[in-house]
């Protein structure tokens, strides 16, 4: 026992030259350390010390974890944070969710934590954060350069590739153009009526109608915000509103749930007054472009799509002569034909390019003449193309099934 207190004492005294040191380290160290080694050093018997050291380990046990980590971050990580809504100049996508998750990315183990606080007057706000275990802010930086590079490639969508009637398509994008034109701003700010103007895209899935909003984004270089209704409530679609830059398209989808709280009973905290209002809101940033898709036109508050809101309804319909015809070119596009490919040779003979090409209108014509028009969602005839995209024979084959492959 003796011993054990002199060697308790030797150590105590090692100890007290590099606390200061610990002490940076660790805060705290010197209270907590003071507090202990009298109580292992001067317990009455092996027993008592062994219950303080259970003690002691217990409350690690059970302290310990969130300490270090705290620790951890606080010394050895490099940390972003962002409140959501307050970068306006990039495409955002807002969809409400709390928690922390952990990955690697290029050797790094990187922390992202979103968080739902209480502001100021028991406002709730979002706050998101990206952590990573290093203290080179450029890992950090690199990693928001990826996702942002990604986050735009996920949401880009090339106009060309968006199938609509072609009068239809060229009508809407004169629309928005002539909207976004200098001349058409000041003949609205000299009248002071709101710069803004609405879309309704409504009537059956699957036609392109999230397609074509990201497209229109895309073609005029605007920044767009895609809100999803079924997953915003009262405040966060205000929030999202006051921070909309100017010159933007917004995308509300599948606007129906907001006057329909059947879909999503326990998430829909969305009023429709308070959709009414940010949409009126004299507020705004000019240049707002509002796009809303619907499947479900008549289960709309008709305030809602009333002309102040709703400038322009389009309704998007089945495939018709023309949109086949377009989507049967955009699969077998001549500069991406395999012309080497086995299925474009006939009885044995390789066929050039050339005659294959000459091919594509006869073709096509046949493809359009078998497909059934206004019965087929542009989504249901694409892929039909797309599962048959070596071989427009066999697209045409298997329209109506008679594919012998
Ligand atoms: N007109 C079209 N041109 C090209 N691709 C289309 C078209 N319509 C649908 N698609 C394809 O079908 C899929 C669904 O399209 P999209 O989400 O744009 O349709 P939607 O009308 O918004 O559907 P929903 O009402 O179900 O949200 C996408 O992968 C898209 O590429």
């Amino acid at each position: 026992m003796a011993s054990f207190s002199n060697a308790t004492s030797q150590i105590q005294s090692i100890m007290s030259e590099q606390i200061s040191l610990l002490d940076l380290l660790f805060p705290g160290f010197t209270p907590l350390s003071s507090f202990v080694w009298p109580l292992l050093s001067g317990a009455p018997s092996l027993y008592g010390r062994l219950l303080c050291i259970c003690g002691m380990l217990v409350l690690i046990g059970k302290y310990g974890p969130e300490y270090f980590g705290t620790l951890l971050e606080a010394h050895f990580t490099s940390k972003m944070e962002a409140y959501i809504g307050n970068d306006t100049k990039k495409l955002l996508h807002y969809s409400p969710w709390n928690g922390r998750f952990y990955f690697w990315h290029k050797r790094y183990l990187f922390v992202f934590e979103r968080m739902q606080t209480r502001g100021e007057l028991g406002f709730s706000r979002e706050e998101a954060s990206i952590s990573y275990f290093g203290r080179n802010p450029d890992v950090l930086r690199q990693l928001l350069n990826e996702c942002r590079q990604h986050y735009l490639g996920l949401n880009k969508r090339d106009m060309s590739t968006v199938v609509l009637n072609k009068k239809l398509k060229e009508m809407l994008v004169n629309d928005i153009l002539e909207f976004l034109n200098l001349t058409t701003w000041k003949w609205y700010s000299t009248r002071s009526i709101p710069y803004q103007r609405g879309y309704l895209f409504y009537r059956l899935p699957r036609t392109g109608k999230s397609s074509f909003s990201l497209s229109v984004a895309e073609q005029l270089n605007l920044d767009l915000y895609i809100l999803n209704i079924p997953t915003l409530d009262n405040y966060s679609l205000k929030a999202l509103f006051a921070e909309l830059s100017r010159h933007c398209v917004v995308l509300l989808e599948d606007i129906d749930a907001s006057t329909s709280s059947a879909q999503m009973p326990a998430l829909k905290t969305l009023s429709l007054s308070t959709l009414l209002n940010v949409l009126d809101d004299i507020g705004s940033p000019e240049g707002r472009v509002l796009i809303m898709t619907t499947n479900h036109i008549e289960h709309l508050d008709p305030a809602l799509i009333r002309p102040s809101r709703v400038d322009t309804k389009v309704e998007f319909r089945l495939a018709d002569e023309d949109m086949i015809h377009q989507m049967f070119f955009f699969v077998y596009d001549p500069q991406s034909i395999n012309v080497t490919g086995d299925d474009e040779s006939e009885h044995g003979v390789s066929r050039t390019r050339a005659e294959k090409l000459c091919d594509l209108p006869q073709l096509a014509q046949e493809f359009v003449a078998k497909v059934p028009k206004l019965e087929f969602s542009s989504a249901e005839i694409m892929s039909l193309l797309l599962a048959n995209k070596q071989s427009p024979r066999h697209a045409i084959a298997s329209v109506d099934g008679e594919d012998q492959r």
